[in-house]
């Protein structure tokens, strides 16, 4: 069985804020992305990196994931942000406008050449490509695949909607269209795909809808911007006990029609057949992700045994 690396929460933390960084290690999101890019002014970026490396190089019990976003790279801080960061071993980069597979590629370039004269394994600096224009929008399936360290797409709604000079909605028909093409993309590239942040940190109801809607959109995660919203979001994620014991029904019954030789089989009324328990199967994943069960998940379920 393949683990499922749950990323449902990635939190966003201001790189020039010692307060906050030294609060990393308590947080309960799956992971954080200190933040280069926007959160910093442009009068704190070079002391920002540096606090972050020294963040970094003292943080050596590491708990959960960590990606550097760094300025963008053809902006004047993008290179000195990765030569800063990456001796301090982040797990990967997040990519801000992440517009074309070019940009991403020469991210991968620099990612390799840095390996080699930090003498650490090739491929070891993931990047997770920030999709928050149109171009990147329209380019996600190549910026998906074009590169092995790709491990997931995310969605950046501000700069999407500010480069499209509309305003975002808590209802979010604006971005319907966008999110679902970075799902696409991703899904179709086999990576996972990280919804936007969501910036009203005063509205937990606003958040709880904005994340349900996400996920039922095929999102397997989301950026966010304050602590206060990891618990909501990881609620959301979490499969609810009757899905898990309809899964577990679905999982019965399609081994019960395979001893009858048959492929489908009617459950409540409700025909059962391979997508059915495919989707089953990713229900009990997570659900052991999650440790909600301790099952072992058999993939052969679905295709049964030669
Ligand atoms: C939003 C707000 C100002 C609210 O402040 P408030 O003061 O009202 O928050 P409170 O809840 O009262 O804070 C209670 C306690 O938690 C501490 N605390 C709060 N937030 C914390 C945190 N993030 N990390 C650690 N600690 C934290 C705080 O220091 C305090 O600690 P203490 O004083 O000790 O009690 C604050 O959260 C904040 O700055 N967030 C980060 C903002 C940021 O990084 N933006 C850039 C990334 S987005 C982007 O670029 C969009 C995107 O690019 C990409 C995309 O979408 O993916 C696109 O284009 O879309
Ligand atoms: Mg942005």
């Amino acid at each position: 069985m393949s683990a499922l690396q749950l990323r449902r929460t990635l939190l966003y933390v201001p790189g020039n804020m010692p307060s906050m960084l030294q609060n990393i290690p308590i947080f309960q999101s799956d992971g954080v992305i200190i933040d280069l890019e926007d959160a910093v002014p442009l009068s704190e970026k070079d002391a920002g990196r540096i606090l972050v490396r020294r963040f970094l190089d003292a943080y050596a019990q590491r708990n959960k994931e960590i990606l550097i976003r760094i300025n963008p790279l053809d902006s004047k801080w993008g290179i000195e942000d990765l030569r800063a960061v990456l001796p301090a071993l982040p797990d990967g980069i997040r990519l801000p406008k992440a517009d074309t597979p070019e940009i991403v590629e020469r991210l991968d370039t620099l990612l390799t050449e840095f390996e080699e004269e930090l003498g650490i394994e090739i491929g070891r600096f993931k990047i997770l490509p920030s999709i928050e224009s149109a171009a990147g929008v329209i380019n996600s399936i190549k910026i998906a695949r074009c590169s092995q360290r790709v491990f997931a797409l995310a969605f950046g709604a501000e700069d999407y909607t500010a480069s499209l000079e509309i305003e975002r909605t808590k209802t979010g028909e604006e971005l319907f269209h966008a999110r679902t093409r970075v799902i696409w993309a991703a899904r179709a590239a086999g990576i996972q795909a990280i919804d936007s942040i969501f910036a009203d940190v005063g509205d937990m109801e606003g958040l709880r809808r904005e994340t349900e809607l996400i996920k039922r959109l095929g999102f397997t995660g989301k950026s966010l911007v304050n602590p206060r919203q990891i618990e909501v979001v990881h609620e959301v994620f979490a499969p609810k006990r009757e899905e898990i014991d309809y899964a577990l029904q679905v999982v019965e019954a399609i081994q019960k029609a395979r001893a009858m030789g048959t492929g489908v089989i009617s459950l409540g009324g409700k025909m059962v057949d391979a997508p059915v328990v495919k989707r089953a199967l990713r229900v009990l994943k997570t659900a052991r992700a999650h440790h909600l069960i301790d099952m072992d998940i058999d993939d052969e379920v679905i295709y049964g045994q030669e």
